[in-house]
């Protein structure tokens, strides 16, 4: 049973880490259900209480969305949602005309973005920007500090393989014990409805991240997982 919690959205992402050490009581955890390409998934991560939906724009990724098709789903989220644009590697005018295009809350980069890449990101948009990171080892997670005050979250995930990510596979938690970055992180990586609870009680993210964990088959979201996935990380 969770106790009762301060209202954790009104807080910055940077809050909740000092609030967990001074309070001693988890906030609420957000929750991203990633790879949204219809309209009938979006309105089911909401009505299931995610907090941000991801829209993959990299044609590789069986979750591909168009720019246009984005910018449909976005101007369609319902305000509880914050949408968050998934680039892997874009060059910088491809970058711009897509956060032109789609206006996200959020750009996630997810491929070999520099810190400084995303500072003029930030300096000339209004997103905030996350950096992903597949953790191998202790090692790449003391490179992720790299980031700090350049990204506004990190998002650690498993290692890239066919894909820099929604590879559906975990990564150790146990690498984020001790964790004592600056930045707050979310987690990512082979997250679905049977494990997510355990995720977030044995690591300190402030967000839930899952891709093919809440699908029948790649690209393709299951609705029932969406509200199994929500629920579960909600009474974690
Ligand atoms: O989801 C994709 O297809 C994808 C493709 C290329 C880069 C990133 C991608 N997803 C990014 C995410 O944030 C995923 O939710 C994350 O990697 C976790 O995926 P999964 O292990 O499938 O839950």
């Amino acid at each position: 049973m969770r106790a009762d919690k301060p209202d954790r959205q009104s807080r910055s992402p940077g809050l909740r880490a000092a609030h967990n050490r001074v309070i001693g009581a988890r906030m609420s955890i957000q929750i991203k259900i990633c790879g949204i390409r219809d309209e009938a998934a979006m309105d089911a991560a909401a009505e299931a209480g995610a907090t941000h939906i991801g829209l993959v724009h990299y044609e590789p990724s069986p979750r591909h969305v168009t720019l246009d098709q984005a910018a449909k789903l976005r101007m369609r989220a319902p305000s509880s949602l914050k949408v968050v644009l998934l680039l892997v590697n874009q060059e910088p005018k491809p970058t711009a005309l897509a956060i032109e295009a789609v206006r996200p809350d959020v750009v996630q980069f997810h491929g070999s973005e520099t810190a400084e890449w995303l500072k003029v990101v930030k300096e000339n948009a209004p997103v905030e920007v996350w950096k992903a990171r597949g953790l191998q080892n202790a090692q790449t997670l003391e490179r992720a500090k790299a980031y700090e005050g350049a990204a506004d979250m990190l998002l650690f995930d498993a290692p890239a393989q066919k894909l820099p990510g929604g590879n559906g596979t975990a990564f150790d938690w146990t690498l984020l014990k001790g964790y004592d970055g600056k930045l707050p992180y979310g987690l990512a990586g082979g997250l679905d409805p049977d494990n997510v609870a355990q995720a977030i009680r044995e690591t300190d993210a402030m967000l839930v991240d899952t891709s093919s964990g809440t699908e029948s088959e790649p690209g393709v979201k299951d609705l029932e997982k969406i509200r199994a996935f929500c629920e579960a990380a909600r009474n974690a």
